[in-house]
């Protein structure tokens, strides 16, 4: 690249680290989660959510559990304002759920802030400024001390405005672009503010430390959240709290690593909605700890369900390779990870059904409201017989035998390699269907006698055109025979029957189902299945179909 020398790291790494949180292994309990989607997901929409939008996701939030919601931005337009005060009057706000309201450090925003607060049992009310170098320098022009004290005194303010408006409100403090100023200023400031408010346990205060532009990787913001962890005044009475972008890609490991480093509480987004490359994502969060045996103390259990609120409701897309969310995320194409799996759900069935550890699934998709039929192994040229299989006996409740399930997935294969598409269960259905079960031409089937109860000699009624044949065989049972009568008959030779069969539920009807291959003159295995009421019919119709084609093979 060109122009490498345009960039310097423009982030400030801590005087000291310990970097004890690297010896954590992982998250062993919840942190406070604090959805920002009705704001700073909101604010980066092309169209920001109208009134009964941000309704209708309110509520979503609170059934998933947020306990804390910032709501929006009361000072930024009619549709905020009227949002907050629609939940206040009408009285849509549970007991247990805490708003959240943001602010800039300017007075009239900071009034008109409180004034969209009024009857509210109880608020968090955030207020920000910037403090990086680039803002100070080019955005605000303002030296160390005047930034600390637009902090202060919009401090002070909510301090007054919050004893003048009855309510219960607790504040939250950002030093905005944090990730962008120097880490001694940072404290600084957030001491600064901390003095004026005086946390007490009674009353904490939400000290939150975004990274506004991630800018370094991931141990490095971690180290910052230690330092400032281990150096903030009243750290007892602070909660401290981590609002990661995703700029680098790296929103989740951020957040991951700043709450090994220290911090209780999390503020993101539904899927990583959100500013630029969006705020971390909170789905990701919570079922990455969920994959470690820790509870979120969210509910996901229907993903898919609260994907599409969202995608309605934002106009955003879940993309499909999204963790845990994305359409395929949970989905095997290729043959060996197909394999894999359907062995793996096959021993979880009879050795482990405790403990998750089907390979290449990291939770059971089934946890957050997805199908295994349909989600999880999907066909087409990349896929294998381990798959085909899977696919053929979920769905239809056909266990073909291990050699049978190889030769169909060849054929199937092919048929998507050729199609250059995938193939859905009902095509690859249809294709075993028309392809091995109860075929009747060349060769067709239409009863055998036989002279003893065993069977050891039978006559088999065959159909070749218009032709109308018996042929008589003797064997050790009924199959043998008939089989023997059919080579005998139609000048065949093949050797090995290898021979399967089960019981097939369809509707309140039993079927049995059978499954036969012959090894043929050229060496090669040939398969057919017969389905029937009668046992012995699936297996006569199942050599038949096998015969049928050899010879159509032959004639190939
Ligand atoms: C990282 C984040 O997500 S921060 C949140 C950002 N979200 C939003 O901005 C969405 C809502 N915002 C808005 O609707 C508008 O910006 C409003 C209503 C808040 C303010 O509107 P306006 O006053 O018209 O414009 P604007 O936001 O551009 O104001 C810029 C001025 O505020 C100052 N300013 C910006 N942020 C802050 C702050 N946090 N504290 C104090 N002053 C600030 C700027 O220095 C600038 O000052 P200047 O007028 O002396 O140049
Ligand atoms: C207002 C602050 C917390 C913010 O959204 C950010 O810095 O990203
Ligand atoms: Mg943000």
């Amino acid at each position: 690249m060109r122009n490498v020398e345009k960039y310097v790291r423009g982030y400030f790494m801590p005087p000291e680290t310990s970097l004890n949180w690297t010896r954590k292994e992982y998250i062993t309990e919840a942190p406070i989660w604090c959805s920002v989607d009705l704001r700073d997901g909101n604010q980066a929409l092309i169209v920001p959510m109208n009134l009964e939008e941000k309704l209708e996701y309110f509520k979503m939030l609170v059934e998933i559990g947020f306990k804390e919601i910032e709501v929006g931005f009361p000072a930024a337009s009619e549709t905020e304002f009227t949002f907050l005060r629609t939940l206040i009057e009408q009285e849509l706000i549970p007991d247990d759920v805490t708003i959240q309201v943001l602010t800039q450090s300017r007075e009239h925003i900071i009034r008109k802030t409180f004034e969209s607060l009024k009857g509210a049992k109880k608020a968090v009310v955030h207020l920000y400024n910037s403090t990086s170098v680039a803002q100070r320098e080019q955005v605000f022009r303002k030296s160390k001390q005047e930034i600390i004290d637009i902090a202060v005194n919009g401090a002070k303010l909510l301090k007054q405005c919050a004893e003048e408006t009855e309510g219960n409100f607790q504040f939250q403090y950002s030093p905005e672009s944090f990730t962008g100023t120097e880490i001694e200023f940072a404290l600084d400031i957030c001491n600064s503010v901390l003095d004026v408010w005086q946390p007490t346990a009674e009353n904490p205060v939400i000290i939150n430390l975004p990274a506004t532009v991630s800018m370094s990787m991931p141990h490095v913001y971690a180290s910052q959240i230690e330092y400032m962890s281990e150096h903030l005044n009243f750290r007892e009475h602070v909660i401290l709290s981590l609002h990661p972008h995703n700029d680098r890609g790296t929103g989740v490991a951020d957040a991951e690593l700043g709450m090994l480093a220290g911090a209780q509480r999390v503020e993101g987004t539904l899927f990583g909605n959100g500013e630029r490359t969006g705020n971390v994502d909170i789905v990701t969060l919570a079922l990455n700890m969920y994959s470690h045996g820790v509870d979120p103390k969210l509910n996901f259990e229907n993903l898919p369900a609260i994907a599409s609120v969202y995608e309605r409701l934002t106009k955003m897309r879940v993309s499909e390779r999204h963790p845990y969310g994305g359409e395929l995320v949970f989905t095997a194409f290729s043959g060996s990870h197909q394999d894999a799996i359907a062995k793996g759900m096959k021993w979880r069935e009879e050795k482990e059904p405790r403990h998750w550890s089907v390979p290449y699934l990291l939770i059971d998709p089934k946890d957050i409201g997805r199908e295994y039929e349909g989600d999880i192994i999907r066909i087409n040229s990349q896929s294998g017989k381990g798959g085909i299989g899977y696919v053929l006996q979920l769905k239809y409740g056909l266990d073909l035998p291990a050699k049978m399930r190889e030769n169909f997935g060849y054929f199937v294969k092919n048929v998507s390699d050729q199609q250059q598409k995938e193939l859905m269960p009902e095509e690859i259905y249809d294709i075993f269907m028309k392809e091995y079960v109860n075929i009747s031409t060349p060769v067709e089937f239409i009863k055998y006698r036989s002279a003893d109860d065993e069977g050891f000699q039978t006559v088999v009624t065959i159909r070749t055109g218009h032709e109308v044949k018996e042929m008589e065989g003797t064997g050790n049972g009924r199959l043998d025979a008939i089989s023997n009568a059919l080579q005998s008959g139609l000048g065949m030779n093949y050797t090995d029957l290898i021979y399967s069969e089960h019981a097939l539920e369809t509707g309140s009807k039993s079927q049995a189902v059978s499954y036969i291959g012959i090894t043929a003159s050229d060496g090669r295995i040939y398969w057919g299945c017969g389905i029937d009421v009668d046992i012995m019919t699936s297996s006569v119709k199942a050599l038949f179909s096998a015969v049928n084609q050899f010879n159509r093979s032959a004639r190939r």
